[in-house]
């Protein structure tokens, strides 16, 4: 699809048909007054570019992390994106399902070797730590899916780096970041996800021969879902419920081989094999595993948080009894920002097919206007930059804190783990289903074309939708938030000082009433009020409940709506501050027109949830009508203000064509050449008369059948 890809021939894609057809396609092209369709870039996207008042680069900049980073991104893709190879002429989605695993192992390796071969060169490990987004990134010009070796570098490895002593670090890590083995993350199962201290799958310490017993006692007990586990890895994380000297002691992380390093057969007490299609994910071969009283070394145990000495004797090694749940909280981190890049995905080919695609009249006779001038347009468009900005910055923070408290867990101090958890808890749920709500917006408001896989979006819903359910549910992390601020909420009642995310309570449990002001802190300290006041809500709620003779865990249980409602909404007003805060900072030395784009993108973003949560705050604050519609003009005054830049907004984030895959979402604006293009490469235009039609449809047609 992208100018780089013209004229390539894939050798495993049947596409030997699009030769031979090719002077239907070409028919196709001249339906024009016999001329081939344009190659020339669409008109109004340039008008839109000229028109643009501020400096694309230097938000690119900011976003990047700075000019440095912004560099470094753009060296490490041009090195993959000239390799040539990065995408199909034979649509992947258009492959069956063996085809397109097949396809996807193919391009794994040529993405491996090419970041072996050219970007480690470069960068050294360091593209692994802080530039692992910009890998990721640039994965996504070779898979519009899922490679089937996300897992091996998104769990694996950081689990054997968080889990593994230093001597298992230096045995696993030097073969798995040089592939000579793919690994996983096996932990779901078929009968538990989200609960694990549930999980039945069982390692019993035998001391005679110093080995672990890896068992899967019944059915619900089979490992479930791992990406990457079904056809690809030879080794995985399995996750089990550890019994030592006739002991349960809880569940503990294990390094399995499952499969030959040489033959690749599923060794003896091995059963392994892939679950079948889903609804996105499809290359990604997500399997299931079970053992049948499977042996493995002692020190395949990840012995970092907890050992088995060999004579089996437990030993707590952690200062903390959830360590072990730490690649979860890595990955919920890591989330945020994989699901910021996927939403400006969306906002940029939803914004740039919107300033193409022309429809309708506003005025009778007058000519058709482009669709991004309908002000319903703009609503559905503009909060989706704004909330890709909102949730980069955001994430950015994330990551600082979570390195921050990593730093001292290094030195034995996890005083601050149950604030990181209930942070990196709210915020995946929210960034991950805001998201996936959004990125839907951004296909419904490409109508019909939106629906085509061509445009990528429907793509890029499957993928989004699922970070919602996978490393917690929604809901399941949002109560685990709820936990932390009803404790601190009750912390700040006996006077207690509280962490820094949470020291609007303070304040609020004086039981004051937020008086609105329409500024940017005025709202921001509205969502605090809102905030405190949910959680002052299920606090009495709970109260009530146990006063009225309920236990604890079913008062709990049965607030379940409102602690949901709670952290969702704390969640919101610390998202709210961070974006402001980060927005000030980080354009404090910008030009006047960056700085003034990007105050306006954020004040849209608190604008727009102010009013998504008007009833909220006529019950817990003192904001009145006036306010409310003093707000909605607001908001519909940064819409008009927002409009000449959007296209603008869009292209700072950079977003080659190959990594865009995306019929609607190209540079040049050529959408319906591209639409019609990609049509020619189904299979089913490989001939001009179908077989069927011999087989059933003549038959039917003429009584014969
Ligand atoms: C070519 C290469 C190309 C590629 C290039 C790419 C290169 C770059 C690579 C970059 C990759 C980027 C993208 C990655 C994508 C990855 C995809 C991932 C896919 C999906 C993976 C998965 O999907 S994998 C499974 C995840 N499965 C869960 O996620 C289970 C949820 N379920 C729980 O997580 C627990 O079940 C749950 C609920 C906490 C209760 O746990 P529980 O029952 O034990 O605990 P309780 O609720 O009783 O709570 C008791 C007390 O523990 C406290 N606490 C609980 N957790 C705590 C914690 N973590 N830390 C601290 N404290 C914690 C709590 O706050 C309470 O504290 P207190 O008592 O003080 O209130
Ligand atoms: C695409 C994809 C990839 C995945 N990859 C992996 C992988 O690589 N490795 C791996 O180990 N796992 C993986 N998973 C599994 C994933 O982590 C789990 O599906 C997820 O944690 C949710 O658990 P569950 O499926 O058991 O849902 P359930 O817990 O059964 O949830 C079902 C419903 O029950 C509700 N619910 C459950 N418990 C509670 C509660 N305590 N309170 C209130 N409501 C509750 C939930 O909110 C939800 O609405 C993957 C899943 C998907 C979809």
């Amino acid at each position: 699809m992208g100018t780089r890809c013209e004229g390539l021939r894939d050798s495993l894609s049947p596409i030997a048909y699009y030769e031979e057809y090719s002077h239907f396609r070409l028919d196709c092209l001249k339906i024009d007054d016999n001329k081939e369709l344009s190659m020339s870039a669409n008109e109004d996207l340039a008008k839109e570019r000229a028109r643009c008042d501020f400096n694309v680069s230097e938000i690119t900049n900011i976003l990047d992390g700075g000019i440095e980073r912004t560099k470094q991104r753009k060296k490490i893709e041009s090195i993959a994106l000239s390799n040539g190879k990065c995408c199909d002429v034979t649509p992947e989605e258009t492959l069956g399902p063996k085809e397109r695993y097949e396809n996807a192992i193919r391009k794994s390796c040529l993405y491996t070797k090419i970041v072996k071969d050219q970007v480690l060169t470069l960068t050294g490990l360091e593209v692994l730590g802080s530039n692992s987004s910009v890998l990721r990134r640039t994965a996504d010009a070779f898979f519009k899916d899922i490679s089937p070796f996300l897992l091996h570098l998104g769990m694996f490895v950081p689990t054997i780096m968080g889990q593994g002593t230093p001597e298992q670090q230096s045995y696993w890590l030097p073969r798995a970041l040089d592939f000579q083995i793919i690994g996983t993350y096996a932990q779901t199962e078929l009968g538990h996800g989200t609960f694990i201290r549930g999980l039945e799958t069982t390692a019993t310490y035998d001391p005679d021969t110093e080995e672990f017993v890896i068992h899967s006692p019944r059915l619900t007990s089979y490992k479930w879902w791992a990406g990457g586990l079904g056809k690809t890895s030879n080794y995985c994380i399995v996750v089990a419920q550890l019994y030592t000297q006739g002991k349960c002691y809880g569940i503990h992380p294990f390094i399995v081989q499952i499969r030959d390093e040489d033959t690749h057969m599923p060794l003896p007490g091995v059963r392994v094999g892939e679950i079948g299609p889903r609804m996105g994910f499809n290359t990604a071969d997500n399997g299931f595993l079970g053992f049948d009283h499977y042996r493995i070394p002692r020190n395949h145990m990840l012995m970092k948080n907890s050992q088995v000495l060999k004579d089996g004797t437990y030993v707590k090694v952690a200062s903390h009894s959830k360590l072990t749940y730490g690649t979860m909280v890595f990955v919920r981190v890591m989330l945020v920002n994989e699901v910021a890049f996927n939403l400006a995905k969306a906002a940029t080919i939803a914004v740039r097919y919107s300033a193409v695609r022309r429809q309708s009249e506003k005025i009778s006779g007058e000519p058709e206007p482009q669709i991004i001038d309908y002000v319903t347009q703009q609503h559905k468009l503009f909060v989706c930059i704004a909330t890709a900005h909102a949730l980069q910055l955001s994430s950015n923070w994330l990551w600082k804190t979570f390195s921050a408290v990593l730093a001292d867990m290094r030195g034995g101090n996890t005083e601050n783990l149950p604030e990181l958890h209930a942070l990196s808890s709210c915020l995946k749920a929210l960034s991950t289903s805001d998201s996936a709500a959004l990125i839907e917006q951004c296909r419904l408001a490409c109508g019909g074309h939106g629906y085509m896989l061509s445009s990528n979006l429907p793509l890029l819903y499957s993928f989004v939708t699922a970070t919602r359910t996978y490393e917690g549910d929604y809901t399941v992390l949002l109560l685990q938030t709820a936990r932390f601020l009803i404790k601190a909420w009750e912390q700040a009642e006996s006077g207690n000082p509280v962490t820094p995310t949470v020291s609007y309570m303070e304040e609020a449990v004086v039981g004051n009433k937020y008086k609105w002001n329409g500024s940017a802190e005025g709202i921001i300290k509205a969502a605090y009020y809102v905030a405190a006041g949910k959680i002052s809500s299920s606090v009495t709620s709970i109260r009530k409940r146990m006063k009225n003779g309920k236990a604890f865990e079913d008062a709990w249980e049965l607030t379940g709506v409102q602690l949901v409602a709670a952290a969702e909404a704390h969640c919101r007003a610390v998202i709210c501050d961070v974006y402001r805060k980060e927005t000030v900072r980080l354009t404090a030395n910008s030009s006047p027109n960056v700085k003034t784009v990007m105050d306006q993108l954020n004040m849209l973003y608190l604008s727009h949830w102010a009013l998504e949560r008007t009833g909220d705050l006529l019950r817990y604050t003192s904001t009145t009508e006036d306010d409310i519609i003093s707000c909605q003009q607001r908001y519909e005054e940064l819409l008009a203000a927002i409009r000449p830049n959007a296209v603008g907004l869009v292209d700072a984030f950079d977003f080659p064509d190959e990594i865009l895959q995306s019929t609607l979402g190209a540079y040049d604006g050529r959408v319906y050449e591209r639409l019609m293009e990609e049509a020619l490469k189904s299979p089913l235009n490989a001939e001009p008369v179908n077989r069927s039609f011999h087989q059933y449809l003549k038959p039917l047609m003429q009584g014969k059948l």
